[in-house]
């Protein structure tokens, strides 16, 4: 799929110029301008209805978002609360602030787990929680110009979830479509830099969703790589094969959990025949891994469910379970995850120890974690969670959902044309 990147919708408008009260508070809070902040008050003013007044000549083709009179009350009642935080910071009083700032845990019981979604939930932007932690975890759109200022000369790639970074979360999994848009940003992205997409979909249900050539997958939480091809066996042998798809493009596969797959079968069929009874229980065969999925299970099934889960485990010792979104994850007990995936594919693409790579990647989920680790191991890169709500993170920056994602994959495109 070639398209022209004239022919191409651009969402974001103005580049640079940030549209929301959060990114007037943050570029407040960047510029210096909040502590003391009492001093600056009648700048900041002006400054909002300055930022609004721009906005409204922009021809922004953005997710929503608030009047710009509204965005501008929003930006000083934010600078108004930054003001209170201020004060009880200097007279001491920040510990019981940051305890009044619960970050909703991403691991753990049901309750703890459930709705994450942006596009069930709704985005929680006025909420004073998410704009505490956008500080701690900024914005990467506003933070882009920043971002990129040490990408210069350096190598970029980049690394991307499916569900719920690069398609909004739906209630069906079998109909988490990605967009037109979306799809030409990532290829547009891949045409400048090395790309990736690490699901933990099976790798084959990801290009059926994606149906780009240009750029590497990875399924089954990373235990599915399809990456560069490979001359020297620098991995576990037995894991590796070499191939070419129809139209001869060589690569090579690695999938280091290949002696589970008998297993796998067998649970799979067990949990389909299990979970029969239970209405709204889905079971999806990820390849390597299971998912059982309960979003549409009636609360009163789940304990009933989550049993059956346990249960067919229990016969299995190598296995275990993990939790996602309204979704438990069956997989083999081998030390490989998104991070390692993320490891192999910069290995492979000749950067293992390189101090010219800077690396992206892109997730919304707790399993996306391990790769945010790695790069914050790494000390290199860039970790975004895409996340419309506070959570715990290994994360430095964020993106609130899918159509931030999609405006920041334009904006980086367009840095690699223009840094080309
Ligand atoms: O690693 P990912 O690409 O983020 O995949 C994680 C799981 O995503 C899918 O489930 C989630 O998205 C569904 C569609 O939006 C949603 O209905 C479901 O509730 C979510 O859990 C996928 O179906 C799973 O197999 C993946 O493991």
């Amino acid at each position: 799929m070639k398209s022209s990147r004239r022919d191409q919708k651009v969402p974001g408008g103005l580049v640079g110029i940030p549209y929301s009260s959060q990114s007037i508070y943050a570029t407040w809070r960047a510029c210096g301008l909040l502590h003391p902040p009492s001093l600056h008050f009648p700048f900041l003013l002006s400054l909002s209805i300055y930022l609004c007044s721009l906005n409204l000549s922009s021809s922004v083709e953005d997710s929503p978002s608030p009047a710009p009179s509204q965005r501008c009350f929003q930006g000083i009642v934010i600078m108004v609360k930054e003001n209170i935080r201020w004060l009880y910071q200097a007279i001491g009083l920040e510990k019981w602030l940051s305890k009044s700032q619960i970050i909703e845990p991403i691991s753990g019981s049901i309750q703890e787990i459930e709705p994450t979604d942006s596009i069930l939930s709704g985005p929680n932007t006025e909420d004073e929680n998410y704009i505490s932690w956008l500080v701690e975890h900024p914005c990467a759109l506003t933070s882009f110009h920043q971002m990129m200022i040490p990408a210069k000369g350096k190598q970029i790639v980049v690394f991307l979830d499916y569900d719920g970074t690069l398609s909004p979360i739906v209630n069906d999994p079998n109909r988490a479509f990605m967009s037109d848009p979306m799809r030409s940003a990532v290829h547009e992205v891949a045409r400048h830099f090395p790309t990736a997409i690490i699901s933990g979909r099976s790798r084959d249900k990801v290009y059926e969703f994606v149906k780009l050539d240009d750029v590497y997958y990875a399924g089954s939480h990373g235990m599915d790589i399809m990456g560069p091809p490979l001359l020297e066996k620098s991995y576990d042998d037995k894991y590796q094969i070499n191939a070419q798809d129809e139209k001869g493009k060589e690569f090579t596969i690695f999938q280091p959990a290949q002696e589970y797959l008998p297993s796998i079968g067998k649970m799979l069929e067990e949990l389909k025949t299990r979970t029969r009874d239970i209405p709204g229980a889905l079971v999806e065969d990820n390849m390597f891994c299971i998912s059982v999925h309960y979003r549409h299970v009636l609360k009163e099934d789940y304990e009933a469910l989550e049993q059956i889960v346990w249960s067919v485990l229990s016969d299995h010792s190598c296995f275990h379970m993990t939790r996602g979104k309204k979704v438990m994850e069956i997989r083999p007990s081998i030390k490989w995850n998104k991070g390692d995936a993320l490891e192999y594919l910069l290995d492979t693409l000749g950067f293992a120890d390189s101090s010219n790579v800077l690396p992206f990647y892109l997730g919304d989920d707790k399993t996306d974690e391990d790769a945010f680790k790695v790069l914050k191991g790494r000390g290199q890169g860039y970790p975004i969670v895409v996340s419309s709500i506070p959570r715990e993170t290994s994360a430095s920056y964020s993106l609130r959902d899918s159509s931030e994602v999609l405006s920041f994959l334009v904006r980086l495109a367009r840095w690699g044309e223009t840094s080309a």
